[in-house]
């Protein structure tokens, strides 16, 4: 396995990264990702998209005040270019996570003004869904797969139809490769009862299943929360290698290590919702915290900019003393400040230094220093410049291989190192250069940007040292019909790739597979009807054709908890619904399929089970109670009525927030249907204000159904001249038109699950 490794700079410091398996990356691009052309009709080829945020203010009416809004993010003004990686840091509460859901369209209530766009267009939350990738803060995977079943499920889900099995799962391969999962390639996930692969495993894998469709854009909550500096690290190198495909990368990111945080190219430090500080990380940073933010509030990132200039200017005299081993002092001098200055990190000190602001009630200033400054109105003219572009059907794609911005400006000033790869110039440039970053250096990149416009392909090598951008391939197509491509991608309205149908097999093929070997899965569907269907008939056993009066009593009942036994049953159902709402917020979100497919998924796995099951427990109850009428009546009314049980189970599930309150409100409610069912007080006795909700009992319907079977060829007298069919308002009723409506309220509330799966949410973001 060979790796790209190289080196970047921090603050001086050269800090060694690895940028993944190189081969892997290539075999991505070759077979895995980019070749087929299916594949990139999803995907789209190598290009990245540059995002635009201009004055973008999101607002949500205020969980403090009422009647007032709350300004969760003002003003924000930024771009994320393509083949970079841009932080997003601040003090807790500052608004990261609110602006990394509102560029990646996740956001459920709120309203947002200003100007976003991707790649120069307006993308449709369709687009989000389909072409960019997010990983959430906490990993939702699913247990019982393998690391490589995880995956490729996303990839049959995410990829499209034509594309072949065989190429997905080398793409998988790849990928495993890649984020360097191969060791535990087929270890089962697990779950925390049961645990599996280890946090750093998970957290690779969910960075995969982002992956699998080659986004253009990857947003990252977190990325390293949970692990440990090494994992953490690891984690973060693998993301840094996919610049080097021109995919824009965005992440939140709290403390990262100085090595973590040197493989950013910018920062954006976000202070109650505004802009404090946005460019390249490094020693940038530290300059312009010293010199804007005014003394208090830049204490630190002074200090630390003083020792890694003291750092820098002992080094060369270091090299020179240890050189000629003669003055071992200065040698000791230069590695005392330069350990001194590796002591501090980046990062921290920022973050820290406007932490203490924001206490002070400092964030306003800080955020007023920012728009004031030569570096704000820099990159607004930068925005400015792309919006322009954007405008002309020019902007937004960047080939992975085009350095932007301030790294063009580095490149053309001679700084070695820059662009998408590891930028030693986004810690060496100064703010000021931004200002170089004008029109005339745009167009001259879209000049060449238009070179390729000939259709020939074209290798660019980047001026750059890094082993990230080490080659890549411009896209063969010309960049017409790309922006054709992407922007057909941008208006999508398709909510995912693959069809419903495919959706629901993929669903099935992975997820009811293992629900099938699972114990912990079957054993709550199949034990509490085993065991009643068992009590029942060691308790009637052999009593059903015994039509004596006293006995008629016993057989209507057990009929009766026939017929209850699915609704109590139905608890079990609700876990599947609750228990993965946090996956199916994220599978939903990220476009893998319809509400309608995973509803009808969760149906047939359900039912497929309940039929059998039912077909086994109707038939030793039916024969050993002996019971008259026709069995497959008597097993059909058992199947229907379980599963009006389960889509019951589903839509209280999905209306509830949480397990306490669908635990309470389902039998809660099957307890007020066994009042109207007609068994314990008879539909006629029931009240006129009451006869309504007997009316729409599902109860009454199934009950009413088994004792028409039962009892229509032998219906014998009950009390006084009534036969036990009158005495129960049946007589005259057709079995089948109560089977019929049975079958209704499984209609109902198969619909009313899946408006609520769709409309109600309980994760508002
Ligand atoms: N309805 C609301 N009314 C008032 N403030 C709100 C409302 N909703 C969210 N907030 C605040 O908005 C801020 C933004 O939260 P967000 O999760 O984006 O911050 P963050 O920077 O990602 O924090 P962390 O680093 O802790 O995850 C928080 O301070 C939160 O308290």
């Amino acid at each position: 396995m060979s790796t790209a490794s190289g080196s970047s700079s921090r603050g001086g410091v050269d800090v060694d990264v690895e940028a993944g398996d190189a081969s892997g990356y290539d075999s991505m691009g070759k077979a895995g990702f980019r070749t087929s052309p299916s594949a990139s009709s999803g995907a789209g080829g190598s290009q990245g998209l540059r995002i635009l945020m201009k004055d973008l203010t999101y607002t949500v009416p205020s969980n403090t005040k009422k009647g007032e809004v709350a300004h969760l993010l003002r003003d924000v003004s930024a771009f994320l270019e393509p083949g970079q990686m841009t932080a997003l840091m601040g003090p807790s509460g500052s608004g990261k996570t609110t602006l990394l859901d509102l560029l990646a369209g996740r956001k459920t209530v709120g309203k947002t003004e200003g100007h976003l766009s991707f790649g120069g267009v307006t993308p449709t939350k369709q687009f989000l869904r389909r072409y960019t990738g997010y990983v959430e803060q906490f990993d939702t995977l699913l247990g019982d797969l393998t690391v490589r079943e995880m995956l490729l499920y996303t990839a049959e889900l995410k990829r499209p139809t034509s594309e072949p099995l065989a190429d997905k799962r080398d793409a998988v391969d790849v990928l495993l490769k890649r984020l360097a999962l191969t060791q535990c390639a087929d270890v089962r996930i697990g779950d925390p009862l049961s645990k599996g692969i280890s946090g750093g495993q998970a957290k690779r894998t969910n960075i995969g299943i982002a992956l699998i469709s080659n986004p253009r854009v990857l947003f990252l909550d977190e990325p390293t929360s949970g692990l440990d500096s090494y994992t953490a690290n690891e984690v973060m190198k693998v993301v840094r290698g996919l610049t080097s495909d021109g995919t824009t990368i965005c992440a939140t990111i709290h403390s990262p290590t100085a090595a973590t945080f040197a493989l950013f190219d910018r920062v954006m430090l976000l202070v109650r919702g505004q802009v404090v500080y946005f460019g390249p990380q490094g020693l940038p940073a530290l300059e312009f915290a010293a010199a804007e933010w005014g003394p208090a509030a830049a204490g630190s990132a002074s200090e630390l900019l003083a020792l890694h200039r003291a750092a820098s200017a002992a080094a060369p005299l270091a090299i020179e003393a240890a050189a000629s081993a003669t003055d071992q002092s200065t040698v000791k001098a230069a590695a005392t400040s330069s350990v001194a200055a590796l002591a501090f990190n980046d990062a921290e000190v920022l973050v820290e230094a406007v932490t203490e602001a924001d206490h002070r009630g400092e964030a306003a200033g800080l955020a007023a220093a920012y728009a004031k400054s030569r570096l704000a109105q820099d990159n607004a003219r930068q925005i400015e410049v792309y919006m322009a572009e954007g405008a002309a059907g020019r902007g937004g794609m960047g080939g992975g291989s085009r350095p932007s911005g301030m790294c063009r400006v580095a490149t053309a000033l001679g700084v070695s190192k820059c662009g998408n790869g590891k930028s030693a110039s986004s810690n060496k440039a100064a703010p000021e250069a931004a200002a170089a970053a004008t029109p005339a250096t745009a167009d001259v990149e879209l000049g060449a940007a238009g070179a390729t416009a000939g259709g020939e392909q074209q290798l660019v090598r980047q001026r750059t040292s890094s082993p990230f951008a080490a080659v890549s391939t411009a896209n063969t197509s010309s960049a017409l019909s790309v922006s054709e491509q992407v922007a057909k991608e941008l208006a999508t309205r398709s909510e995912t790739v693959t069809p419903w149908y495919w959706g629901l097999w993929t669903l099935l093929k992975y997820r009811s597979t293992k629900n099938y070997c699972n114990p912990g899965w079957l054993g709550p569907r199949i034990a509490d009807k085993l065991l009643i269907s068992l009590i029942i008939l060691t308790l009637y056993l052999g009593i059903g054709d015994n039509f004596a009066p006293d006995n008629l009593i016993n057989i209507q009942s057990a009929l009766f908890m026939w017929a209850l036994l699915p609704a109590f049953g139905a608890a079990s159902y609700v876990p599947a619904i609750v228990l993965e709402r946090r996956l199916f917020v994220r599978e939903r979100a990220d476009g893998l399929y319809r509400v309608f497919t995973y509803l009808a998924a969760k149906l047939v796995e359900e039912l497929v089970l309940s039929i059998i099951i039912t077909l086994i427990f109707s038939s030793y109850v039916f024969y050993g109670v002996q019971l008259k009428g026709a069995w497959v009546v008597f097993w059909l009314i058992y199947f229907i009525d379980l599963s009006v049980g389960i889509v019951l189970a589903y839509l209280v599930a999905a209306l509830s927030p949480n397990m306490d309150v669908a635990n309470a409100a389902l039998p809660g409610f099957v307890v007020t249907l066994l009042f109207f069912a007609g068994q314990l007080i008879t539909v006629d006795s029931i009240p006129p204000w009451w006869q309504w909700y007997s009316r729409i009992d599902p109860l009454r319907y199934a009950w009413g159904a088994l004792m028409i079977n039962q009892f229509e060829d032998n219906n014998v007298i009950l009390a006084g001249d009534q036969t036990i069919l009158e005495y129960y308002s049946l007589s005259g009723v057709d079995k089948w038109a109560y089977v019929g409506y049975l079958s209704l309220f499984w209609i109902v509330f198969a619909t009313l699950a899946l408006l609520a799966l769709t409309f109600v949410h309980h994760q508002k973001r």
